[in-house]
């Protein structure tokens, strides 16, 4: 099934029934929708929000709009690689020029979004030359110079090598002066079904980074890594006021949980996160006749720390969703719930210690 379900409602609800799904479902303040300069030829979806916070008498609001692009790719994966990763660069280039023309001021692309997918087919050499140096490599070098232009931080997941050849999942950061300020390392790596990507490299070795950015304190929190609790934990405890979730996941492992995970998150922690999805179909030759053919969902989404959240985007096309938050709420929402006072963390950090020390002992 290729409709979201927020599509479903959208085209099988009305009036007050309508209106009172969105409440309960999307939350109270979601459906503000901006109103966007974009022209309507465009060969994307593109989508508007805004998640307002209240208003304080002391403090101004603090206003950033988020920009998130779901993509497929444009050639097919037995095309040459130099071929395969321009028209990427050329599709994002007119995603990330409208994105500009709205006002976006932090943009996140897709896990690895500069190449297909191939993590699944198990095959390194064919597609090492998609891995590329996350300082100087090829896709920061075109997204620094958009940042720059535009004004813009961007996060950008890619397949690092580091200088002694290792690879790593990893998501760079790039300032609004288009200057490399840091990255992120996949803490979890799958090994569930056909991702298996502990084949491909290590599990991440940079913590749990926050960069303060001019717009924003962000960190990143990459696909699989949404599965674990505790990963989402340590991004708020180190100030994240956003968690980006870039991701590149399939209908078979758990599209029931996309739309919960993050939001919890977001919930649990006082912070908004950003959910996004790789969108459409890739097929790998592997070996002689072997095909390998995976389709991605897409659906991505926003959620503020009072769980109201985004409609999605679409589940077949290119998409750019644009949210203009206001991170007081992230404020707010600690002040509201106390879950930092609540949260006990002495108690699970003692018993953690003794489950590991028990679990091991007995693994030995
Ligand atoms: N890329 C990735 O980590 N996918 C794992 C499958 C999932 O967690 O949805």
């Amino acid at each position: 099934m290729n409709k979201s379900i927020d599509s479903l409602i959208k085209n099988n609800l009305s009036g007050k029934v309508l209106e009172d799904f969105n409440r309960i479902y999307y939350g109270k303040k979601h459906h503000s929708v901006l109103v966007l300069d974009s022209t309507n030829e465009l060969d994307f979806e593109i989508a508007g929000y805004s998640l307002p916070a209240e208003k304080e008498q002391l403090r101004q609001p603090r206003i950033v709009r988020l920009g998130l692009i779901q993509h497929s790719i444009v050639l097919t994966t037995d095309s040459p690689i130099i071929d395969q990763r321009q028209a990427i660069f050329d599709k994002v280039r007119n995603i990330i020029n409208a994105a500009a023309l709205e006002g976006v001021q932090i943009l996140c692309l897709q896990e690895t979004w500069s190449m297909p997918f191939f993590l699944c087919t198990k095959e390194r050499t064919k597609w090492g030359e998609f891995a590329e140096s996350a300082e100087y490599g090829p896709s920061t070098l075109f997204l620094s110079e958009l940042a720059a232009k535009y004004k813009m931080v961007i996060i950008s997941p890619i397949l690092e090598v580091d200088d002694e050849g290792v690879w790593w999942n990893t998501a760079v950061i790039i300032n609004e002066k288009g200057e490399y300020i840091g990255k992120h390392r996949k803490n979890h790596l799958p090994s569930v079904g056909s991702f298996s990507e502990m084949s491909y490299y290590c599990p991440g070795n940079t913590g749990h980074m926050v960069f303060d950015t001019k717009y924003a304190k962000l960190a990143v929190n990459i696909c699989y890594g949404r599965h674990h609790a505790l990963n989402w934990l340590m991004f708020g405890l180190n100030g994240a006021e956003i968690v980006f979730n870039p991701s590149a996941t399939i209908s078979e492992f758990g599209e029931t949980f996309w739309g919960i995970e993050a939001r919890n998150a977001a919930i649990a922690n006082n912070y908004f996160t950003c959910s996004i999805n790789r969108v459409g179909k890739e097929e790998f030759t592997v070996g002689s006749e072997n095909n390998i053919t995976r389709s991605y969902y897409g659906s991505s989404y926003i959620t503020a720390p009072d769980g109201c959240r985004t409609p999605s985007l679409s589940k077949t096309r290119d998409g750019l969703l644009i949210t203009e938050i206001d991170l007081n709420m992230c404020r707010q929402l600690k002040d509201q719930w106390g879950f930092s006072m609540t949260s006990r963390l002495d108690m699970y950090a003692e018993n953690l210690i003794s489950y590991i020390t028990n679990h091991c002992t007995n693994n030995q």
